[in-house]
């Protein structure tokens, strides 16, 4: 009896065992598949949270990870490396061995649309390089972002951030959804003043100087839904989709943000028919104007043709540029333009810095007559400073790569010996609230980026260790265009307009995780009125 009773219990843990083996071969084994796990991003969100709050959750979290040091993770499939003393050496590996690739076609099919087939995989990973080379050439280089700059009229735009108007047939594109109230209308010797959203005008601005200079004006015009159905998609489903809720779950936001999306690729791919057209030579459909197409678009299309992508398929992947371009940029310049009025003294410092670099009008009202963009870019530190502390307190870049090759992570004293087919992330964010390498970390303290350059003397602003365009060779590819963007639509702003808080006091809302740059919880109401010279 007790030998049945035995062999039944034998049997039981046998048959667990085997089942456990099979689950865990099924979750955790090696495969094939080179997209990133869906809860990846819980992941490091999670990790990035306990780590920066410490205490018990930590020593759980430590006690239960898979491997030591500045790895957290529970699966061999997924690593965040936190406060890798080696991340940028790291992540310098070439793409053979650390491949970002992987981690854009998981964007590209579970956010932007593009339907995951081998035939797409393929399709990426032959026009990989030559996608993102027109985009180097554009945003990355010195002088193309200056010239890129240079024909966004900024400042001749930012003269009318805010039109008074009421009727929406005379307000600019960014007043649309700004929620304009005007308070006092405007007057020849007195200025008006206005009540507006003001994330919402910043932000819509920054887009409709930003969006010309890739897609020509004509797109702008023709799709009026655009940055509404934009926002929507990032604020909305873009975090969803990650995280791989699908397209059918029944609530409104999924819906909405869905149809938005749908929209956003039937009218990116069809600029890319017209595009096409425009290239061979065809009448373009509605006749439209491409004249101002940048040579983005353009060799973006060739890239395309070449490997034979549909034009469905060619709205995803650019919809994926669209977003790149403006979905960190223009919440940043909302943050700093928010930090810099709010905080005391800041804004009269700013203008004093830039005064030399930009030649108001003594007309009325106020314009700017003239600019010099190259010392604006290079000699006003505390301007980039502004920038890097708007970045530490908004930003949370994260660089995601797969492991192509066997790969050692130097760890100081551990060794971390990293297999093919496993995802790791660093998020750069974890320190940008810590009190030991930014004291006052919840202060906007733009000087603790500033220093004195050994050999010139001069003031510098430094990025120390802020990493708020991601490491390595696949960091950010718009870094060099979205910086001269923010600051010159920074100076524009802070040139021609004053800005206060709606009632009486400022009061920054609480920041909500977004797709890149936190958001406000709720927008901030303030009132706008055209800056006075003495
Ligand atoms: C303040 C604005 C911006 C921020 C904070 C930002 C941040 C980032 C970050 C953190 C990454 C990932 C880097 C990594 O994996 O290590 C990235 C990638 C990228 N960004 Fe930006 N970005 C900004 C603006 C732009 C603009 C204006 C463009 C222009 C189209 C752009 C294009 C790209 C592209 C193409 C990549 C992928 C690079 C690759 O995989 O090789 N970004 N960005």
């Amino acid at each position: 009896m007790a030998t049945v009773f035995d062999l039944n219990v034998v049997y039981m843990l046998a048959s667990a065992t085997s089942l456990i083996v099979l689950l865990y071969k099924w979750v955790f084994a090696p495969k094939k598949q080179r997209t990133l796990p869906v809860w990846a991003p819980i992941e490091i969100a999670l990790t990035s949270l306990i780590v920066s709050k410490g205490g018990l959750a930590q020593r759980i979290y430590t006690y239960v990870r898979r491997y030591d040091g500045s790895l957290f993770g529970l699966t061999w499939k997924h690593q965040v490396l936190v406060n890798l003393p080696s991340v940028d050496r790291l992540m310098s590996q070439s793409y053979h061995t650390l491949n970002a690739e992987p981690m854009q076609y998981t964007i590209f099919t579970r956010v932007f649309g593009g339907v995951d087939s081998a035939q797409l995989k393929t399709k990426l990973e032959k026009s990989w390089k030559d996608l993102l080379r027109p985009i180097e050439e554009m945003f990355l280089n010195d002088t193309a972002s200056t010239v890129a700059i240079e024909r966004g009229n900024a400042f001749e735009k930012a003269a009318s951030l805010v039109t008074f108007s009421t009727d929406a047939s005379q307000m600019k594109r960014w007043e649309l959804s700004a929620g304009v109230k005007v308070i006092t209308p405007d007057v020849p010797e007195i200025s008006g003043a206005v009540e507006v959203n003001l994330q919402s005008l910043t932000r819509d601005f920054g887009a409709c100087v930003a969006i010309p200079l890739l897609y020509g004006q004509d797109f702008m015009d023709r799709y009026s839904k655009l940055l509404d159905d934009f926002w929507r998609f990032d604020n909305e489903v873009f975090p969803l989709l990650m995280i791989g809720i699908p397209t059918w779950a029944p609530f409104k936001m999924m819906k909405e943000g869905v149809t938005a999306r749908s929209r956003l690729l039937k009218e990116i791919s069809g600029l890319y028919r017209r595009i096409d057209q425009y290239q061979r030579g065809e009448p373009v459909d509605f006749g439209a104007d491409l004249s101002d197409i940048s040579k983005v678009a353009l060799e973006r299309n060739k890239a395309y043709d070449r490997q034979g992508w549909t034009f469905e398929e060619r709205g995803g992947g650019d919809l994926a540029i669209l977003w790149g371009q403006n979905a960190n940029t223009q919440p940043i310049l909302f943050w700093l333009v928010t930090y810099i009025y709010s905080t005391p003294g800041l804004l009269g410092r700013l203008r004093e810095e830039t005064a030399p670099y930009i030649t108001l009008s003594r007309n009325k009202p106020l314009e700017v007559e003239s600019t010099d963009l190259p010392g604006l870019f290079s000699k006003c530190p505390l301007l980039k400073a502004c920038i890097f502390e708007t970045y530490r307190m908004a930003n949370e870049a994260t660089s995601i790569r797969y492991v192509a090759r066997p790969v050692t992570i130097d760890d100081g004293t551990y060794k971390h010996e990293m297999r093919p087919g496993m995802f790791v992330s660093a998020p750069h964010s974890v320190i940008q609230r810590d009190p030991s390498v930014y004291p006052d970390p919840d202060q906007f303290i733009p000087d603790r980026f500033l220093a004195t350059d050994a050999e010139s003397g001069k003031t510098v602003a430094r990025y120390g260790r802020l990493r708020p365009w991601g490491t390595g060779s696949a960091m950010c590819k718009g870094r060099t265009f979205a910086e001269k963007e923010i600051i010159t639509l920074g100076t524009a702003i802070i040139s021609l307009w004053d800005i206060g808080p709606a009632d009486g006091a400022w009061k920054l809302p609480t920041m909500i995780p977004g797709t890149g740059v936190k958001k406000p919880i709720k927008d901030i109401r303030v009132v706008v009125s055209r800056r006075m010279l003495n």
